[in-house]
């Protein structure tokens, strides 16, 4: 019996590790691109290449869709030959990723070209972000965003804080370092805790005075120096709407390029309905209010355009599916549901 067992086990470990020697093989590809800079260098000249004007990527509309093209290493020179410093260019790309069959993807900006001479060249335009991440296809949006949080952090991070000398960047992009003092900078990221607070039976949505109207959003915060996530859920729960979690589940995680890339924690959080009176903390908040099952169910199926009424007044809706506030509302909605 154990011979049968072990013979079977042996089975579906060799068949896991081929199922996922492909996955394997490219992220140990995408790391020796990272630590070998000859290696790297040599991967741009056969690379595919996305590309950003001040940040914004580039987009072109094949009917109703909106696709995110991929140029050659060949295309881009020929893009770049008119510049007088292209090589120079071609340095500044930023290592984004790579195909199943290790073709290596790079990010770069091209910011300091006239935009308007790449756009009719190549048909499309450069489209500001936040509205790029919700006509893309849903693939390739965590690409643009995490593409463009790297190129922000290289464009920000040209002296080294210490000596104020200008520090180099490896060919992926992956990290700075200042030659006179030696410090390596890594790409940063700042962890934020996104909660969806419960009570049992409504849940607490709340809206920022900058916020398009009407709309409402999970509770969210950066995470102190020294915190847990534990601790960062229940500091700004307690900081925005004076309640005390009782208890806590991770969700999800998802990168939000905005500001300049944080690492979004999704949480639910349950409060004792006894103690759910909510004190507001107007300086950052301008409403948070409980909503019921059915309120919930209605706002999910509003567009921001559908909400206005007659008198000027919104109803509420809440973020489009690509925010992880999103999916914590339908989490919600679904454990709800099963409940009833
Ligand atoms: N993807 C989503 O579904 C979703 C939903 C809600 C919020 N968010 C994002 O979460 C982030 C944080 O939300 P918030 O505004 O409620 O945070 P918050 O409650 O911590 O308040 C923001 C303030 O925190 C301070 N702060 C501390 N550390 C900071 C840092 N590393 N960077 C910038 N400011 C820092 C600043 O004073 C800032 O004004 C925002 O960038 C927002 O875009 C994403
Ligand atoms: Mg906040």
């Amino acid at each position: 019996m154990a011979a049968v067992y072990q013979a079977l086990h042996r089975r579906a470990s060799s068949l896991l590790c081929r199922l996922h020697s492909t996955y394997v093989r490219k992220m140990r590809y995408l790391n020796k691109l990272k630590e070998d800079d000859s290696l790297c260098r040599q991967a741009q000249t056969s690379g595919t290449f996305y590309l950003f004007h001040n940040l914004s990527p580039f987009l072109q509309k094949a009917g109703r869709k909106y696709l995110v093209p991929q140029l050659s290493a060949a295309e881009m020179r020929r893009i770049l030959e008119k510049s007088p410093e292209a090589e120079q260019w071609m340095e500044e790309s930023v290592l984004v990723g790579c195909s199943d069959e290790h073709i290596p993807h790079f990010a770069l900006d091209l910011g300091a070209l006239e935009k308007s001479v790449i756009e009719s060249e190549l048909q499309g335009s450069f489209t500001d972000l936040q509205k790029a991440l919700f006509v893309v296809d849903g693939k390739d949006s965590p690409l643009l965003a995490s593409a463009q949080s790297l190129l922000r952090w290289h464009d920000s991070h040209q002296y080294c804080s210490k000596t104020g000398q200008p520090t180099q960047k490896n060919p992926a992009g992956s990290k700075r370092v200042c030659q006179a003092s030696g410090i390596t900078y890594y790409p940063q990221v700042s962890p934020v805790v996104i909660t969806l607070v419960s009570d049992g039976s409504r849940c607490l949505l709340a809206r920022q005075p900058s916020f398009p109207p009407g709309m409402f959003t999970a509770l969210s915060g950066f995470c102190d120096v020294g915190e847990t996530v534990e601790e960062a859920v229940r500091r700004e729960v307690a900081e925005e709407v004076g309640l005390e979690v009782e208890s806590l589940l991770y969700s999800a995680s998802q990168h939000w390029p905005f500001p300049s890339g944080s690492l979004m924690l999704g949480c639910h959080a349950l409060v004792g309905a006894q103690q759910a009176e909510i004190s507001m903390d107007s300086l950052e908040l301008e409403e948070a209010r409980w909503f019921g099952l059915e309120e919930i169910v209605e706002g999910l199926k509003r567009e921001p355009r559908s909400s206005k009424q007659d008198d000027g007044s919104s109803l509420p809706w809440f973020p489009p599916k690509q925010a992880i506030a999103h999916q914590l509302i339908r989490e919600w909605v679904r454990q709800q549901s099963a409940q009833a």
